[in-house]
C-alpha cells in the first residue's frame, strides 16, 4: 500500500486567477497618450505538487511582475493568488509566516544575490534565524549536501566561489527552510550553457528527492522545456499559451511562441522534430478557456 495521492486529486498548491496588474506609465508613455501600462492581464494557472510550470516570455512580457505579484512584493489590480488554498495577502501573524515557510525564490544573478559580507554558513542560517528557529551547522552541511557543495564551504565567502557554486548556494538557501514551492527567476540566465546544464539537472534531482514544485521563469524555452512538465507562454501581459511542453512545442499556437522555437541556438530533438510541423492541425491547450482580457483602465 502507498499513501501516495493520485495525480489527478492531489491538492493545488499554487492557483492564480485572472491576475491582473496595471502600472502608472511613465512620462514618456502618457505623452503617446498611454495613460496605464497593462503589466498583467487575466493571467491564470496552477501547479500542483512536485510539479514544474515552466514560464517564457521576451522583456516586458510581465514575468517579473508576475513572481513580484505571487510572491506578494506588490498588489494585484484583480484577481487571486492562492498557495495550499490561502490567499496570503489576507494571513496575519502565525498563519502568513508558516505559509511564507513553504514559498522560496532564487534570483537570476548570483552575483548579487549573496550578500558578500556574509559566509556561506550565515547565508544557509539566515532563512531559519528570520523565522526564530534554529540555525544548526549541521543542517547547514546538510544543505551544502544537497547542493552537491563540500562542508568546508561553510566557513567561505561567496566571492571564493564560482558563479555555478553561488547559484547552488542560492538554491541551498531556498531549500533551508522545507519549502513546497520554488520560484526560480531566470536562475540560469547569468551561467555558461555548460553550468547551465549542470545547475538544472541538479532541480530535477532535488525536485525527485524532496517533492518540491517549481514555478521556472526564463528567456529561453529551450532551458525551460529541458526541466517543466507544463510551459506557459507570456506576451504583452497575456498568457497566450499553456500546456504540456512537449504539446506546446509540437504544436505552437502563438506566432510568438514559434518565434521563440525557431530561436532556439542549441538544438533540442523534440523542437527541431517539431518544427516542421507547426501548426498544422490545433490542439486545444489551457488558455483556450481563458476570459478575454480585461482593458480597464483602474490602478
Ligand atoms: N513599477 C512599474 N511601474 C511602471 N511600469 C512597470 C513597473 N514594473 C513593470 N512595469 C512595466 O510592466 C511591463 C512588464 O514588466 P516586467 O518587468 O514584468 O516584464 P519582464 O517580462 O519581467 O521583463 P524582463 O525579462 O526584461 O525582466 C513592462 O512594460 C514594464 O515596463
Amino acid at each position: 500500500m502507498t499513501n501516495q495521492i493520485p495525480a489527478s486529486v492531489a491538492p493545488e498548491l499554487l492557483r492564480v486567477t485572472e491576475l491582473v496588474k496595471h502600472f502608472r506609465a511613465p512620462r514618456a508613455a502618457k505623452r503617446r497618450g498611454q495613460s496605464i501600462v497593462h503589466a498583467l492581464c487575466s493571467v491564470s494557472f496552477s501547479i500542483g505538487p512536485a510539479q514544474t510550470l515552466g514560464i517564457v516570455g521576451e522583456s516586458g512580457s510581465g514575468k517579473t511582475t508576475l513572481l513580484r505579484t505571487i510572491l506578494g512584493l506588490q498588489k494585484p489590480t484583480a484577481g487571486r493568488v492562492l498557495f495550499l488554498g490561502n490567499d496570503a495577502s489576507q494571513l496575519k501573524g502565525a498563519a502568513a509566516r508558516a505559509l511564507q515557510r513553504e514559498l522560496s525564490v532564487v534570483f537570476q544573478d548570483p552575483y548579487t544575490s549573496l550578500d558578500p559580507r556574509m559566509t556561506v554558513a550565515d547565508i544557509l542560517g539566515e532563512p531559519a534565524q528570520i523565522h526564530g528557529l534554529a540555525a544548526t551547522s549541521r543542517r547547514a552541511v546538510a544543505l551544502l549536501d544537497q547542493v552537491r557543495l563540500p562542508a568546508a564551504s561553510l566557513r567561505r565567502f561567496p566571492h571564493e566561489f564560482s558563479g555555478g557554486q553561488r547559484q547552488r548556494i542560492a538554491i541551498a538557501r531556498a531549500l533551508a527552510l522545507d519549502p513546497k514551492l520554488v520560484v526560480l527567476d531566470e536562475p540560469v540566465s547569468a551561467l555558461d550553457v555548460s553550468v547551465q546544464a549542470e545547475i538544472l539537472s541538479l532541480l530535477k534531482e532535488l525536485q525527485r528527492e524532496r517533492q518540491i514544485s517549481y514555478l521556472f521563469v526564463a528567456h529561453d524555452l529551450a532551458v525551460v522545456a529541458d526541466i517543466a512538465q507544463r510551459v506557459g507562454v507570456m506576451y504583452g501581459g497575456q498568457m497566450v499559451e499553456l500546456g504540456a511542453t512537449g504539446q506546446v512545442i509540437a504544436e505552437p499556437r502563438h506566432p510568438y511562441t514559434r518565434e521563440l522555437l525557431a530561436a532556439v541556438p542549441v538544438p533540442d530533438p523534440r523542437i527541431e522534430r517539431a518544427k516542421p510541423r507547426m501548426l498544422q492541425r490545433h490542439w486545444p491547450t489551457e488558455t483556450d478557456n481563458l476570459p478575454p482580457c480585461p482593458h480597464g483602465d483602474t490602478l
